[in-house]
């Protein structure tokens, strides 16, 4: 060997030399790494800011804000809440691809801590991940809670319950009313009937278990920052949310512990004809019993009473609307009081109504969905887990779907009767699509039907005195599902009594 070799091979087996060669290699695989990371196609992103990503760029109606940055970045876009992609869909082309191609990949729903604690560790139906528990209850919800034959066989609980709101508004004639509230607790009592099998709004317990399903709604939509940016995750232990959230979980189950004990010791009573006697028949367990029914109590009320509520909103906004539908129902009954399912079959206005006031107000505005693998949309990459919101009330106004997206016109309906909000038109999901579509569809939409038609039927309508139709405001409350900011006021007179 050669002094030269001798002396090469000493300076290559040096161990600082080794070191910076290690590190030189280090680097370069990084790099590597790094570019064939940022090679994958995202979608356009606003710019964003450390720690909180785009969290300033939303307000508290966060569908809004999304469809005011969608205008700028595309109908998919890529925002971080804190440190967590997040990816926005708000085109019927998008939901397509996502709906048509993707549906079993995008089928696990988002959760927090919170939801975990209230909904007992993801046993119930809305929340819980996919997979065989999930379509084991999907499967009673479909075929049991809320098949149409069980539809039809509560439809006296609709009638008496709708009777009963008639009532109320008729001992108040001829001053205002507060549509909001009497729509929220009809829209309680028809589905804590079908649920118990009894009303549960008179006495104190229930009164109080009403309270804690509101706290459960705010506390869902409330902002845990930890979720998003965990090193402040601290921040809900201090002050007091964490808390909170256990002390409600707690109060809910002692509830609804009750109701069960309550069903399991009046085994011999002949009316099994509800929800948690249907539920311990099957081989459920405990807890799972307690969240379906929170599922349904929590999926089923707000959103039929809000709902019932815009609809109101908008026919006190259009009174031309307003009369077009009182002729087409006063049309059909032709001075009877009573309303049929046949006379609903034919009262097609009402239809289009109904279907209108969806389109502009879905009650739950974002659909959130996670990626259970690694996929492509739109020629953007996703990665597995990322959470997906798809904008259903931007898409409802996006403008290369509907003429005059803002207006409130039934008639784009009537013209085209066939576009259905049973998930397969993509520019109107209100009820959501695919395998995690909403099972409440024909319950839901019975008893909107019935109370509207019978309160447009039964009653002319106006706005508080000296109230216009253009003062009628459209502000909207943030939360799961979107109320109207304040009560709807109106005064009722009476045409049919
Ligand atoms: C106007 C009334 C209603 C609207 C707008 C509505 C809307 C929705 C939406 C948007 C979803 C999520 C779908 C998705 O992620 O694709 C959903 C799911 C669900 N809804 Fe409804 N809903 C209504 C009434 C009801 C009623 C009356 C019930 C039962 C009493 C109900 C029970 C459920 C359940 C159990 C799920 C979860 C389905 C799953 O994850 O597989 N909903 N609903």
């Amino acid at each position: 060997m050669s002094i030269f070799q001798q002396q090469a091979d000493e300076f290559l087996s040096h161990p600082f030399l080794l070191l910076l060669i290690s590190l030189f290699l280090a680097w370069m695989f990084k790099k590597f790494v790094y570019k064939h990371h940022s090679a994958r196609k995202l979608p356009p992103s606003p710019p964003k800011l450390p720690v909180i990503g785009n969290l300033h760029q939303l307000s508290e109606l966060t569908h809004r804000s999304i469809q005011s940055l969608g205008r700028k970045h595309g109908p998919i876009m890529l925002l971080h809440f804190g440190n967590k992609p997040v990816i926005v869909v708000q085109s019927a082309d998008a939901a397509n691809e996502i709906i048509k191609k993707h549906d079993l990949i995008f089928s696990d729903k988002p959760f927090s801590k919170t939801t975990r604690l209230l909904l007992y560790n993801l046993k119930d139906v809305i929340i819980s991940p996919y997979g065989e528990y999930w379509r084991k209850l999907k499967s009673i919800c479909v075929l049991q809670l809320l098949s149409s034959k069980r539809v039809q066989s509560i439809k006296f609980i609709r009638e008496e319950e709708t009777e009963l709101l008639l009532k109320t508004v008729e001992s108040s004639c001829c001053s205002s009313v507060n549509l909001s509230e009497l729509f929220d607790s009809h829209s309680n009592n028809v589905i804590c009937r079908a649920a118990f099998g009894r009303r549960y709004s008179e006495g104190e317990t229930g009164k109080r278990f009403l309270m804690l399903l509101r706290e459960i709604f705010q506390l869902m939509v409330a902002m845990d920052i930890g979720e998003f940016v965990p090193w402040l995750s601290w921040i809900s232990r201090v002050n007091g949310f964490d808390n909170r959230v256990l002390k409600v979980a707690k109060e809910v189950d002692d509830f609804l512990e009750l109701v069960v004990q309550e069903h399991l010791s009046d085994a011999g009573d002949e009316n099994r004809d509800n929800f948690v006697d249907i539920l311990l028949a099957a081989s459920i367990d405990r807890d799972g019993i307690k969240a379906i029914i929170l599922d349904m109590l929590a999926g089923g009320t707000d959103t039929t009473s809000v709902t019932l509520e815009w609809a109101m909103t908008e026919l006190l906004r259009h009174p031309g609307v307003l009369t077009n539908l009182q002729t087409e129902i006063r049309g059909v009954l032709k001075g009877r009081k009573n309303i049929t399912d046949d006379d609903l079959e034919k009262m097609q206005y009402l239809k289009a109504v109904i279907k209108e006031t969806l389109r502009l107000h879905p009650p739950v505005p974002l659909l959130g969905r996670v990626a259970r693998e690694d996929v492509r949309v739109m020629g953007y990459e996703i990665k597995a887990k990322t959470l997906v919101l798809t904008n259903v009330w931007g898409i409802g106004r996006d403008p290369t779907s509907w003429d005059e997206p803002d207006n409130f016109n039934p008639d784009r309906f009537l013209n085209n009767s066939s576009v259905d909000f049973k998930g397969l038109d993509f520019k109107f999901i209100p009820f959501g699509y695919g395998r995690r579509g909403c099972p409440g569809i024909a319950l839901a939409i019975a008893s909107i039907e019935l109370l509207l038609a019978n309160l447009v039927h039964m009653f002319e309508w106006e706005l508080p005195e000296g109230m216009k139709c253009i003062d009628l405001d459209v502000m909207e409350q943030p939360g799961v599902t979107i109320h109207r900011k304040h009560p709807l006021l109106a005064v009722p007179t009476p045409y049919l009594l």
